[in-house]
């Protein structure tokens, strides 16, 4: 039996979702699509075969729908999730599940007096094969304790609505999931350093920034945010251990030599870079959705996600140290 799935938001990701659903994930077909620009969700509803509604709110309660998949623009995604739980509907957002960590907690609550976790935040960095084989050197121990990870989150360019505060918010979001993640550790405190400025870059947007978050146990981090890099996105994760050093690095599967040089490929943006972790993210979320038990990043996460970027906002704000104070775990997340 197939898992029908109702899509919120046919903008770039959305599209990219619907494809995957379509012409790759096993098990699921999506069966409605809605979007504010309604030309062209109507013209991708026919091509998949679904049927386009006006509203989230009515998709979500279409009883033909069995889960819904929030890729709207941000300030949508929490009025979505909760309308999801509250008709008892498992639901994927799209990062950030609220833009208020209010908002998370919200969606926390809800879930938590349902007593059932439904939903999944699309933190897809956490299944790509270059961040698991990090996760699986650093918990066998064989390099000791981690000390230290030097990070950079890249982009080619980003556009005139980016601004100062999405660097963390938009961007740094996905390293502050996949490196708790990764270490199994929350944090306490982050600090922001704003270097010299790009002049590829415009009056709304310092670029680039540097992250610098400590965890429970000490581990320092820096992530370094820089959206307008030029030449390639370029995810950098370098864990420094006791007994040795584990770095991420770029999918590539062939390299020229010329001239007295070696040429390797870069990726040219997240969708290249993160495909197959999408995908897997997404057959992942479907079969367990289809088993009736979310094992994805959760609701929690989103939270404690929101809490970071908060505070490294007012970091960034007040060039202070900010201490990162997280709420106790409900026991629904452990
Ligand atoms: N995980 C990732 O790597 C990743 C990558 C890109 C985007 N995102 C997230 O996905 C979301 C969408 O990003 P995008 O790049 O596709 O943006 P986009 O602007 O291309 O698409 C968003 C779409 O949502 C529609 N929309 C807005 N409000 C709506 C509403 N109330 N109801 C229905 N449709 C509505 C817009 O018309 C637009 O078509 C964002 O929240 C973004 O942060 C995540
Ligand atoms: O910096 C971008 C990230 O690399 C992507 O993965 C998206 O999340 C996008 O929204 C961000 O602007």
């Amino acid at each position: 039996m197939e898992l029908k799935i109702g899509v919120i938001g046919t903008g770039a990701i959305g599209q990219d979702h619907i494809r995957r659903f379509t012409n790759k994930v096993k098990g699921a077909k999506v069966v409605a699509v809605t979007d504010i620009h309604v030309e062209r969700a109507e013209q991708i509803a026919q091509e998949v075969g679904a049927k386009f509604v006006k509203t989230g709110e009515e998709l979500i309660s279409l009883p033909e729908v069995d889960a819904v998949v929030v890729t709207s623009w941000d300030p949508t995604h929490e009025q979505y999730v909760l309308e999801a739980i509250n008709h008892n509907k498992y639901v994927f957002c799209e990062k950030p599940l609220s833009v208020e960590t209010e908002g998370c907690k919200r969606i926390v609550d809800a879930e938590v007096k349902l007593g059932k976790r439904l939903v999944q935040v699309g933190f897809m960095r956490r299944y790509d094969r270059g961040y698991m084989e990090l996760k699986e050197i650093i918990d066998s121990g064989k390099l000791g304790e981690v000390l230290m990870l030097h990070c950079a989150h890249r982009n080619v360019s980003s556009g005139e609505n980016y601004d100062t505060l999405m660097a963390i918010v938009n961007s740094a979001v996905h390293e502050i999931d996949v490196l708790r993640w990764l270490l199994n550790e929350d944090y306490v405190a982050a600090q922001v350093i704003m270097p010299k400025k790009t002049s590829n870059t415009h009056e709304k947007l310092h670029d680039p920034q540097v992250l610098i978050l400590e965890t429970e146990s000490g581990i320092h981090i820096d992530v370094e945010i820089f959206v307008n890099c030029k030449y390639g996105y370029d995810i950098k994760c370098e864990v420094v251990c006791e007994d040795g050093v584990v770095s991420l690095s770029n999918p590539s599967y062939s390299s020229i030599r010329t001239a007295g040089k070696d040429f390797t490929g870069i990726p040219i943006d997240w969708e290249q870079r993160f495909e197959a972790a999408y995908e897997q993210e997404l057959q992942l979320w479907v079969d367990s959705v289809t088993a009736d038990e979310m094992n994805g990043p959760t609701a929690w996460d989103g939270y404690v996600a929101s809490v970071t970027t908060t505070a490294g906002t007012e970091a960034r704000e007040t060039g202070k140290r900010v201490e990162i104070k997280i709420d106790k775990c409900p026991d629904l997340y452990k």
